[in-house]
């Protein structure tokens, strides 16, 4: 199975949630990979285009996503959210969460989609461990693994399907070799998922022909987001659309398009990333760049009056990359000191990036985008807020 097959649609799934939308993508279904360490090559079939809801009217371009009328006339509120942030800092997890929180459940179509990408992230997983071995010369526990780590490092199939039985054993070797487990404990000097252990863990469980992806493998699994997908849920007689855009430097260009009519702004910043480069330039790091769209969402005159709810995201990387990699090596202004400090300093550079915005006009979150019971506390507190603002 490919990821080309989840084409179908919401509405041809019997019994399923039609409220979820993603608009065909401009680009073909699925590109191939452009580096061993950058999937960001990648773009998301159409995996759902539902039947519309009666009192909702929708167009369907990836520039134009579907909408729901400003005001309806059965006294609901229908409040339009932005989830804005750089790749990978949380933002397609926070809209998972949303959906578990507000029961829409994910389609059959949108899960064989992201069980395709969790073969492709387990082998682009594997493929960086590998290549950091080679780059930080560190040596295999059996030197028989290193030649299997060439067979690897010399595959450039997509891998977006179960694995033959030879690779998979080649993969499970090399993840066991004492090697690599000390390659993926100083993970942070390189860029590796978030998730690679733990797929790398279940790769027996994944690799069966009836693998189904539980909720937690969805929540872990990294799809980069191509386009705009959106959810609508209802919250307390209220009737909410949240957006979500790529926040790779590409799909940026898009975000000025969603910018109008928006009631509040969920934004994703990976504080974990203090020590990483832009996949895009491998040059600009990847918080200073978080920071800074902050800063221009935040000095955006559209949103004066809007609302932005930051989220500190990935505070569990932070905390395990912290004393293996000191925050004030990348930020010398930082003037060390425990967790806590770290957390507060981080916070103090989000809230220069704020400026002078408002005090009501914004509220900062330290999350971890992957942990359901965190998320749905945390969230429920934010709609709950935004619905007393929109009163
Ligand atoms: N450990 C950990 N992993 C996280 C956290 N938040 C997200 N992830 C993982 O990080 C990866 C990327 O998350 P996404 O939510 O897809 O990132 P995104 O911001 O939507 O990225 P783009 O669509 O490329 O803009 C996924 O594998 C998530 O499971 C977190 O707080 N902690
Ligand atoms: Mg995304």
């Amino acid at each position: 199975m490919g990821c080309n097959q989840s084409s179908s649609k919401v509405g041809d799934v019997p019994g399923k949630s039609p409220e979820i939308v993603e608009p065909p993508p401009p680009a073909p279904a699925v590109a191939p990979p452009q580096n061993a360490n950058n999937g960001n090559a990648l773009t998301v079939p159409p995996s759902t285009a539902p039947s519309p809801k009666p009192s909702l009217s929708r167009m369907s371009t990836p520039n134009h996503p579907p909408s729901i009328q400003a005001n309806s006339d059965d006294g609901y509120n229908n409040i339009r959210l932005l989830l804005l942030g750089s790749a990978e800092s949380g933002k397609t997890t926070l809209l998972q969460q949303v959906r578990l929180l507000y029961k829409q459940p994910f389609t059959e179509s949108e899960i064989f989609h992201r069980r395709a990408f969790i073969y492709f992230n387990i082998f682009k997983s594997i493929k960086s461990l590998v290549t950091a071995m080679n780059t930080f010369e560190q040596a295999y526990e059996d030197p028989i693994n290193a030649g299997r780590a060439q067979a690897i490092t010399e595959d450039y199939d997509r891998h977006m399907g179960m694995f033959a039985p030879e690779m998979v054993n080649r993969i499970k070797t090399i993840w066991k070799d004492k090697g690599i487990q000390k390659m993926y404990a100083r993970r942070s000097s390189f860029n590796l998922n978030d998730s690679a252990g733990y797929f790398l863990d279940n790769i027996d469980k994944i690799n069966q022909a009836n693998y189904m992806p539980n909720e937690k493998d969805l929540i872990m699994s990294y799809v980069p987001t191509v386009g705009v997908q959106n959810v609508i849920f209802t919250a307390n007689k209220n009737s909410f659309q949240l957006f979500d855009i790529g926040g790779q430097r590409i799909d940026r260009r898009k975000w000025a398009t969603q910018y109008d009519g928006i009631d509040a702004i969920f934004f994703c910043l990976a504080i974990s990333e203090y020590d990483q480069v832009m996949m895009e330039d491998l040059e600009t790091n990847r918080l200073d760049d978080a920071l800074q769209l902050l800063k221009k969402i935040s000095d955006e005159p559209k949103f004066e009056k809007t609302p932005i709810y930051l989220f500190l995201n990935e505070v569990d990387v932070f905390r395990e990359k912290l004393s293996e990699i000191p925050l004030e090596q990348f930020k010398p202004k930082f003037q060390g000191g425990n967790e806590e400090d770290a957390l507060e300093f981080i916070e103090s550079l989000a809230m220069e990036a704020l400026g002078s915005r408002e005090k009501n006009l914004y509220r900062v979150y330290r999350s971890i985008a992957i942990d359901t019971k965190m998320m749905s506390e945390m969230l429920t507190a934010v709609i709950k807020d935004i619905i007393k603002k929109k009163k």
